[in-house]
């Protein structure tokens, strides 16, 4: 039967990166996604902006809402320092199984949990089951009709704390109207818009990086 293309990039990083070394798999995976299939990974130009922020806030503790292929959590999970946790929701089996060995292909697998489901089951049990108090750095990359219930569950679930960074990815394409509108008129929120474009093209999209003030 026919591969899916995560499959097919999975392969891609096996063949053309080195085991153990996370830039290697981020540059197979932005070669592959450039010059054979695009593929929906926040990609090279929005990752040096994730990594930007990922590096200035160093956190302890994150959350990654949409995993896909892994190719985002290999960029956060490889600028966190010793004893750092990123968990990482991916509600589809198939995006989840590729993900894993990409992850461990990378050398991470000691730094991130994947998880297999819906946000908004796992958000509200985010305390009992994983023992998080409140996240350092969360960032938005699954459904974009998700975006705004999840940031409320997350508040209404005390997971977020003053100084709590939301970075948001496709605020343009496909674009998260509501979320946008939430985080730029909010009192609790001091957000800030940077350009980009969509992944491995010349559209424009861009992330939205929000504080939560408490
Ligand atoms: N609730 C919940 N909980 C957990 C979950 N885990 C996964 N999901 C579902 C996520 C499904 C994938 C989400 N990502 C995108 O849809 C996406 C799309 C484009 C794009 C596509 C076509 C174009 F022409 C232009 C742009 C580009 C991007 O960078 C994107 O990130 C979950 N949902
Ligand atoms: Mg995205």
């Amino acid at each position: 039967t026919k591969s899916t293309r995560p499959q097919r990039l999975l392969k891609a990083v096996q063949k053309h990166s080195t085991r153990g070394d996370p830039q290697s798999v981020i540059s197979a995976i932005d070669h592959f996604c450039r010059h054979r299939e695009w593929a929906m990974n926040v990609g090279d130009e929005k990752g040096s902006i994730l990594d930007s922020v990922v590096s200035e806030l160093n956190p302890e503790k994150v959350l990654e809402l949409g995993t896909y292929c892994g190719y985002s959590t290999v960029r956060i999970a490889r600028l966190l320092p010793p004893g750092a946790r990123l968990i990482t929701l991916e509600f589809n089996a198939d995006y989840a199984a590729i993900a894993r060995q990409v992850i461990a292909w990378a050398g991470l697998e000691d730094k991130v949990q994947l998880v297999e489901g819906a946000s908004g089951d796992w958000i509200p049990r985010m305390k009992e089951h994983f023992g998080i108090e409140t996240f350092d750095f969360v960032f938005l990359d699954h459904w974009k009709d998700r975006y705004l219930p999840d940031t409320k569950l997350m508040e209404d679930c005390g997971l977020l704390r003053k100084g709590t960074v939301l970075l948001a990815d496709n605020v343009i394409c496909p674009g998260v109207p509501d979320y946008l509108e939430y985080v730029r008129n909010s009192l609790s929120y001091k957000s800030c818009y940077f350009k980009s474009h969509l992944e491995y093209t010349k559209a424009e999209d861009g992330l939205e990086k929000s504080v939560f003030l408490g």
